[in-house]
């Protein structure tokens, strides 16, 4: 088998991501030559897989990644139960898993609701919450998923088209937590080239999911009713890429994670402005980092109690001098961590309040909500 330098950025980029979760080397053994088994109760490292080109590459090298450094590696294969044939698929994969040498090996079949949010999301949500359910009843201490640059580049593209601000171009968080359950993605740095490239190296065999539209003629866009992702993938960057004639793909993902730091560090900012300007009612715990969802680290709660609270108090004047930007934010944190959709027009609106205060009745919000100024301090609370 040929090293390649993809094979090497892998392994390197897949070793860094396991270190940062700290999982590195469990004993000096693991690192010499000869074959060394992993303890039965050392840390486990799941791998999502459904079988394609990605998750197949992501595989094939936790398995020998985590052999090296005693950690046990296993994955999770997710039945959709979508297409005809996908029980086969799901069987497929883990044979292929399993000769990988990974163990263990899991089916999860689940059952996607038609919610009004679409099939794709319906999809996504149903995989996440067996995930999840399967890494804690394994105790995994990672779940790692396959996604690459390409899919970040084309992450970038529909959230533009979805989410406004900064936040609409952060792409997808290389690591996150998800119901007390952490979760990685090794592969941001190569594109599906490279892991296309390195199924070949290791002589691995993928499936390609037909609504991908892998197969179809480059020549031609692909159908309406084809998954948003698939289209940018098939149609939009290949389009983008030749009108700049140049690398978009990586100037997309690089961009991703310019922003990405830019908006934790302004999220850091305003969650300290939280403690100091908002109060909860019931009481909220303001102080830990915000959670991060799945596909993105936009803003989320602010980390309500479990019941979480059900009116907040902001000062006014102190939030009134500080930048525009940290204001929205502290705003639309502070209507997040009451349940609430934030919409620019109410948060534009809440900030007029604080900033350009003349005597403004109450804003309507969402939920039967209001926000309204009495002396210096912003009230949010249901109507009375
Ligand atoms: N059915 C599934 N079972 C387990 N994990 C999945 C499944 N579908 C997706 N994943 C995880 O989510 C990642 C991204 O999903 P996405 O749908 O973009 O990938 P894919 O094109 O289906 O497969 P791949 O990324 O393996 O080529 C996958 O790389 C994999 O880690």
């Amino acid at each position: 088998m040929a090293y390649s330098s993809r094979l090497r950025t892998a392994i390197g980029d897949l070793k860094s991501c396991l270190k940062s979760q700290g999982l590195g080397l469990q004993d000096p053994a693991f690192a010499q030559h000869g074959s060394h088994e992993p303890l039965p109760d050392a840390p486990l490292v799941l791998v999502a897989c459904s079988g394609g080109r990605d998750s197949m590459a992501l595989a094939a090298l936790t398995s020998t990644v985590c052999a090296s450094l005693g950690l046990r590696a296993g994955t999770l294969i997710v039945d959709h139960g979508l297409q005809e044939g996908s029980a086969q698929v799901a069987d497929q994969c883990a044979q292929h898993c399993r000769s990988l040498g990974l163990d263990p090996v899991q089916l999860l079949t689940v059952r996607v609701a038609q919610a009004g949010s679409g099939l794709e999301a319906s999809a996504r949500q149903a995989r996440y919450q067996a995930l999840v359910q399967a890494a804690k009843a394994k105790t995994a201490d990672l779940v790692l998923l396959a996604h690459t640059k390409s899919d970040q580049a084309e992450t970038v593209l529909m959230d533009l088209m979805h989410s406004s601000g900064l936040d609409s171009i952060t792409g997808m968080p290389a690591s996150f937590r998800l119901d007390g359950v952490s979760f990685a993605r090794p592969f941001l740095r190569l594109t599906r080239e490279e892991t296309t490239g390195i199924c070949s190296d290791l002589g691995l065999e993928w499936w390609d999911d037909p609504s991908n539209g892998d197969g179809a003629d480059a020549g031609h866009p692909l159908p309406v009713d084809y998954p948003l992702r698939s289209r940018i993938r098939h149609d939009l960057l290949p389009y983008m890429e030749d009108f700049f004639g140049g690398d978009l793909t990586s100037h997309l993902a690089h961009s991703a994670s310019l922003a990405a730091q830019d908006q934790e560090y302004l999220e850091q900012q305003a969650q300290e402005l939280m403690v100091r300007l908002v109060g909860f009612e019931p009481l909220a715990s303001v102080a830990q980092s915000p959670t991060t969802s799945p596909n993105s680290a936009k803003l989320t709660t602010a980390a309500p109690t479990s019941a979480g609270p059900q009116a907040a108090s902001i000062q006014a004047r102190g939030l009134a001098a500080q930048h525009p930007a940290m204001r929205r934010r502290v705003i639309a944190k502070t209507m997040l961590a009451l349940g609430l959709p934030v919409l620019s027009r109410h948060v534009e609106a809440i900030d007029q309040l604080i900033a350009n205060w003349h005597g403004q009745g109450p804003i309507h919000l969402p939920s039967g909500y209001s926000a309204a100024r009495q002396k210096h301090v912003i009230h949010l609370c249901k109507y009375r």
